[in-house]
Formats: structure tokens, sequence, C-alpha cells
């Protein structure tokens, strides 16, 4: 019989997780799995469960939770010979990682997904020592991020992030950064560097319109610093999809990229806070398999 195993984070979804789990379980029972759930109470336990899973050689992990959940959850592959199959069942606000694999952002929905014969082979990030599903976005911008409310992405969706973006920029805060790659040196005053592995970021499927899950790639973005009138030009460009067509804005593909500053500067990982630069960023081409809806 082949082995699934369930985390859940309790607290996300606005409490109803518990609810979407009875459902998950009672389908995947019926497809024939023996089941195993397990309830998140604190940091990291996704990531300990998930290492459980590959030790004890389980065909399936199902994420339920939001994007920091998710994260958690594939980070306990990091180093694993045997990695399981992984779904989804997004009770996030924003849920970048469901949003680029099309998988329904109904919970309902996204829990029928789960008996799809279709597979998905997707990349995953490497940041030092960590991984990452979808995004590492460093500088003032991204500190500025990692304080945007729950509240304010329920009420507001991307648009949060965008109002907090703006608003840094217009405290004129960037650091002097260090970004190094494919025997290239970028130097310059930056209130943000981002690499992404897919094409949605904080909700926003338009800011890197031809990324794809499966490409191998880092799709990197510099943002030189910005006056205000400059600011507004580049928001335009994102909600257009031509972001790294701006003029003010660097951008390249590669498969590994170093960032570093003389400031201390943080990182947000995956929408979480992460370390303070320096990092080193790297791809893991098709590292793992998602279940993903059938093609219409
Ligand atoms: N039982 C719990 N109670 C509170 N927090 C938890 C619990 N279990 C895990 N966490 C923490 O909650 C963090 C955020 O979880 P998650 O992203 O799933 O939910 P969310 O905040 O609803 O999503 P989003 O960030 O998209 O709004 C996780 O990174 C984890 O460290």
């Amino acid at each position: 019989m082949q082995q699934a195993m369930i985390i859940v984070n309790p607290s996300s979804g606005q409490e109803e997780a518990l609810e979407h789990v009875r459902q998950v379980v009672q389908l995947l029972r019926d497809t024939g799995y023996e089941i195993t759930v397990k309830e998140t109470a604190k940091e990291r336990d996704a990531t300990q469960f998930c290492i459980t899973a590959c030790m004890e050689c389980y065909d399936l992990v199902v994420s339920i939770g939001g994007d920091g959940t998710l994260h958690e959850t594939i980070n306990g592959l990091l180093d694993q010979d045997h990695r399981p199959r992984l779904g989804v069942v997004p009770l996030g606000t924003v849920n970048d990682f469901a949003r680029a694999l099309q998988i329904p952002l109904n919970p309902k929905e996204a829990i029928r997904t789960l008996t799809s014969s279709r597979l998905r082979t997707v990349d995953i990030g490497r940041l030092n020592n960590q991984l990452f599903a979808n995004v590492v976005a460093a500088g003032s911008i991204a500190e500025a991020l990692s304080c945007v409310s729950s509240k304010d992405k329920t009420q507001f969706g991307a648009f949060a992030y965008l109002k907090e973006g703006i608003k840094e920029i217009a405290n004129q805060s960037a650091h002097p950064m260090v970004i190094r790659y494919d025997g290239l040196t970028w130097e310059g005053d930056s209130p943000l560097f981002l690499a992404a592995l897919t094409n949605s970021v904080g909700g926003f499927e338009t800011l890197v319109p031809d990324a794809s899950v499966d490409d191998g790639l880092l799709h990197c973005f510099i943002i030189k610093d910005l006056n205000i009138f400059k600011t507004i030009t580049v928001s335009m460009s994102l909600l257009w999809g031509n972001l790294k067509n701006h003029k003010d804005v660097i951008h390249f593909t590669t498969t590994h990229v170093t960032v570093s500053s003389p400031d201390s500067v943080m990182t947000n990982v995956d929408g979480e806070e992460g370390p303070s630069l320096p990092i080193e960023l790297s791809v893991l081409p098709s590292f793992i398999q998602v279940i993903v809806p059938e093609e219409e």
C-alpha cells in the first residue's frame, strides 16, 4: 500500500484547515493510501515532518497551509535520497506556488486535484543551506515586504506588497550591493534584488511572465536606485508584465548568483523573513514532482 503524509498548519486558512484535512484523508484513503496526519504547532515542524517522510520512504506528502508551510515542507527535502511526490492544498493569502502550477486556489477544488494522475517536474532553489520554492528578495523593499500584515494581504492581495514597496522606494533607502553571476559583476545602490523561480511573485503573475517552473533558471531583477517619478514607471511596468524592459531595471537569467553588501541587509524568502546578506543562490533543476490538475 502507498503511504501519504498530510502536513497541515491548523492556524492557516481561517482556521478551517482541519476540516479540509478530513476531506483529504477520506479522498486519499478511497484512492488506496495509508495516511499519516501531522499538525504543525510552530516554526520548522513541517520541515521535521517532511524529513521523516523522506527517511521512511513515503510516496506522497501533502502540504495544507500557506506558502510558509509549503516553504518549510520542501525544506525537509534538502539532501534526501528519497523525495516523495508533493500535493498542495493552498490555504494562505498569496499562494504563489499553487498559482504557478495552476493548482486551484479554492481548497475544495485543490483537494479534488490530489487524485489527478498528472505530475509536473519542478525546479527548486537553494539559498545557502536552505531551499526555496518561489522567490528570494534582498534589500530595503524586501525588508518592508516582510512587514506586510496578514490583514492587508487578505484585503489588498498582491497590491499590499506594491503599496509597501512604493512606500519604501519613496523613503529612498537603497543599499550598496555586489551581485555576481556568470562571470559578471554588478555593483551599485539598489532597494531590491529579486530572484524568482516561477511566474507568480507576491501574487503578481505579471512580474516574470516568461518564467516556468521547469526551465532550470533563476529569473533575476536588480532595481536601480529610484526617484519618485521612476518608482511610478517601474510599478506600471510591473503591472503590465514588462518590468524586465524598464531602463532602471537590470534583468538576467542564471543558474547561480551571489549577492553581498557591506551593509546589514535582510532577505525575504518565499514571503517569510530570511537570512541577511551575503547569500548564494542556485537552481536544483527538476527537483520534485508535484501533483497538478489534469490537462483540459
Ligand atoms: N499551529 C501553528 N500556529 C501558528 N503558527 C504556526 C503553526 N504551525 C506553523 N506555524 C507557522 O506559521 C507560518 C505561516 O504559515 P502559512 O504560510 O501556512 O500560513 P498563512 O500565514 O495563513 O499564509 P500566508 O503567509 O500566505 O498568509 C509558518 O511558516 C509556520 O512557521
